[in-house]
């Protein structure tokens, strides 16, 4: 049976050493609260860190044991792993970075090395309990290189991946000297998901920049792959904290802070200690509010709890005392003997205790700085049965996107936030119950069982998809089988592209000229009795003539438009008129003024607009606006536009490679075809070729008409070689 493995840096349960004993306690924090729900189910599997360091063997063999049964794997990390894996690059340098404080950032050469070991350390627990048909679910920051590490060990496992924290700009990662391989890393999953599209946008824009592949619609065409990109807004196990909210338990824990707190009206605020928390700007809120409305003094208590949170971090350590200090100094300035401003909690509570805070309070003040989604606002959101009470939420949490019915605040705008508390606590019951209606709906709709559904439907299909466009490898054994039939058929026909096939691509394509190896091969292909040897190319004629015309290959030019058997003369493939060009022309001018870099090339019969040394981003965004605006001009003239490798050209409708190709086959039959190609233009010569010919598609991309597929030039080159040894 086929199961999901879920991995993460922290599982959901956590061992704690206390004097002689050990015990078992489930983890804070999103990821672990959110997915705690569902991995036992159907023989499902979570590997991830305990939080323990362990003594000895005999211990660890106990804690796996004790793991085992709640269908937990354990992978043991040391103390100097934590300190430079965990605190260190995690959270020392990604954290920070991903969530827009790059001053708190390092970048420590012994913390990359120990983040590469530690997620190579994850990557063989994977690989020990995975199966062929089981699906591998990634999660985090803290593993970024482990997708490739896995896809390297097993080419065709399923693996999906999803960051629970923001992705941030270009400009942030950028600053990382390790930002490529990162982002290799994520990209050997098949899907990649993220809480937001903002966090998506950005990763594709620093996927574009760092490594130069691009993306359609979500779908990446990356190197050999492609991977698919999406968004999925993670949601909490709603009937869980519903329930926890209803129960016995938790109205008794109510009554008896009720008790306490007599008729006080409470504001509640809960998080991991953590500068992306914005939590002593709250205070600070807090406090502005008691200064500007003294009429809620007495009135309105903040029960702000601040769960323990790597603390050996620096930075965490310097939070803790700011935020000992602001909540001591409010408390010491406004308390009296029945009036307590702040009710400050540092630690952690237990789900039936969280569950009647939640209860208690009227307002859920909900401020970080940058939150990849924040559950606590939802969790907040469905405690609330009775619809009353108002939340209050940062413009800067992934859960705001969804959450548009809270008052949604910019943190940093401390009288934005103010105003918000007041407004809160006049706000009335109706308006209360409209907005919390609303968003209960949404958080009981999309819950964390919908948002697994999606993902692994999502990432089923993506395997499927990506299975079934397969090109294979031109592996030794097929080039052998090739050989085999080349050297065995009396006469050959072969078909060879020319940019990105023969010859590698060049900034200048004035500039990817044939070298002496070309030159000799060509020759010497040509020279062998039985074959017949085609450059077929988008290139202009006189070009090609330039380079190739002193051999005796047949050319096919300007996609099928120029044809020139070897030893004849030019000839047209029909007569063509030219009159669409001028109005054409004048649009194409348009898009070089707008896009830096980017030129017109005219050829006899076509206008090609290039814009390979164009800015990455900006030359994609022109090019789908450029294939709209020809879509429609073009729809009524006998033209057709097509494009290509960073170029969209636009010729007479009904000739290309494939028409072209066809007529060679026809006019010059051939026991053994050849078509090699790396180009969507190419996909035309694969398409009229027949099934027993072979047909490779050269580079990245594998989806593709050919039969088979190899790297670059290089390969191609290699093989014309072995033909004719
Ligand atoms: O494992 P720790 O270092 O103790 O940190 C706790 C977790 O914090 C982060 O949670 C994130 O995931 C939530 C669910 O998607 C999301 O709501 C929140 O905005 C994120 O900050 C972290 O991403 C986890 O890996 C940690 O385990
Ligand atoms: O005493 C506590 C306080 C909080 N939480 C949980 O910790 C999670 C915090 O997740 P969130 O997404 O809000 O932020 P993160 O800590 O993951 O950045 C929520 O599910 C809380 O219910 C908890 O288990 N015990
Ligand atoms: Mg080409």
């Amino acid at each position: 049976m086929s199961r999901t493995i879920i991995v993460s840096n922290r599982l959901p349960t956590k061992v704690l050493r206390t004097d002689d004993s050990l015990t078992f306690q489930a983890s804070e924090g999103g990821l672990a609260t959110g997915l705690g729900s569902i991995y036992q189910q159907a023989g499902n599997v979570w590997v991830g860190w305990p939080g323990l360091f362990v003594e000895d063997a005999t211990e660890e063999g106990y804690v796996r044991e004790q793991l085992r049964q709640d269908s937990m794997e354990p992978v043991f990390l040391t103390e100097a792993e934590i300190r430079d894996y965990y605190e260190g690059f995690s959270n020392s340098t990604l954290w920070p970075t991903f969530h827009y404080f790059p001053q708190y950032a390092t970048y420590e050469p012994a913390h990359w090395a120990a983040y590469v070991a530690v997620n190579e350390k994850f990557c063989q627990a994977v690989l020990a309990l995975a199966g062929p048909d089981d699906t591998i679910w990634v999660h985090d920051y803290q593993l970024l290189l482990l997708p490739a590490m896995l896809r390297a060990a097993r080419p065709r496992a399923t693996i999906g991946f999803f960051l629970h924290i923001p992705f941030p700009s270009y400009e942030l990662i950028r600053v990382l000297p390790w930002a490529r391989e990162l982002v290799a890393g994520v990209l050997g999953a098949d899907l990649i998901g993220f809480h937001t599209f903002g966090f998506m946008r950005h990763f594709l824009s620093s996927v574009s920049h760092l490594l130069g592949f691009t993306a359609h619609n979500g779908r990446l065409e990356a190197g050999q792959r492609t991977v698919l990109v999406d968004t999925f807004p993670m949601g909490i196990d709603y009937d869980r904290y519903a329930e926890a909210a209803a129960s016995e338990s938790a109205r008794q824990h109510e009554a008896s802070y009720r008790q306490v707190l007599g008729d006080i009206r409470v504001i509640l605020s809960i998080d991991r200690l953590d500068y992306s928390k914005g939590i002593a700007e709250r205070l600070r809120a807090f406090e502005q509010l008691l200064v500007r409305h003294p009429e809620w003094r007495g009135q309105v208590s903040l029960i702000m709890v601040v769960v323990p949170s790597r603390d050996q971090v620096a930075q965490y350590a310097v939070l803790k005392e700011e935020i000992d200090e602001l909540v001591g100094r409010i408390n010491a300035a406004y308390r009296t003997m029945r009036w307590t401003p702040i009710h400050y909690f540092y630690r952690s509570f237990p789900l039936d205790e969280l569950a009647s805070l939640y209860r208690l309070a009227e307002v859920g003040l909900v401020t970080p700085m940058r939150d990849g989604m924040n559950l606590v606002a939802k969790e907040f959101v469905a405690t609330k049965a009775n619809d009353h009470g108002v939340l209050i939420l940062s413009e800067r949490a992934g859960a705001a996107r969804e959450l548009s019915d809270a008052l949604i605040i910019n943190p940093t705008d401390l009288d934005q936030l103010t105003a918000a508390l007041h407004e809160a606590l006049v706000m009335p019951a109706n308006e209360q119950a409209r907005r919390m209606r609303a968003m209960r709906r949404l958080v009981r709709q999309y819950d964390v069982f919908a948002w697994t559904d999606l993902f692994m439907s999502r990432l089923a299909y993506a395997k499927q998809e990506q299975l079934s466009l397969d090109t294979d490898m031109l592996s030794p054994d097929l080039t052998t089988q090739l050989l085999r039939d080349y050297h065995a058929a009396p006469t050959r026909l072969l078909l060879l592209d020319y940019d990105g096939t023969l010859s590698p691509f060049h900034n200048d394509p004035q500039q990817a000229g044939p070298d002496e190896e070309m030159l000799l091969l060509l020759r010497a292909l040509t020279e062998v009795p039985q074959n017949r040897v085609v450059i077929i190319s988008g290139r202009d004629r006189a070009t090609l003539e330039g380079w190739l015309g002193h051999l005796p290959v047949d050319f096919i030019c300007e996609h099928g438009v120029w044809l020139r058997p070897a030893g004849e003369d030019w000839q047209l493939f029909q007569a063509l008129n030219n009159d669409w060009k001028d109005e054409i022309r004048t649009i194409l001018d348009l898009y070089v003024a707008r896009t830096a870099g980017s030129f017109i090339e005219e050829k006899d019969f076509s206008l090609v607009w290039h814009f390979r040394r164009a800015d990455a981003e900006l030359g994609d965004m022109r090019a789908r606006e450029l294939m709209n605006h020809l879509t429609f001009i073009t729809a009524n003239a006998d033209l057709q536009v097509m494009e290509g490798n960073k170029v969209i050209e636009i010729k007479t409708a009904g000739i290309n490679k494939g028409t072209a190709a066809a007529r060679w086959m026809a006019t010059y039959p051939a026991d053994f075809l050849l078509a090699i190609g790396d180009d969507r233009t190419d996909e035309d010569t694969f398409r009229v070729m027949p099934p027993e010919a072979y047909t490779i598609k050269v580079g990245p991309a594998p989806r593709s008409l050919a039969r088979y597929h190899v790297d670059s030039p290089t390969e191609v080159r290699q093989l014309l070689r072995e033909m004719l040894m």
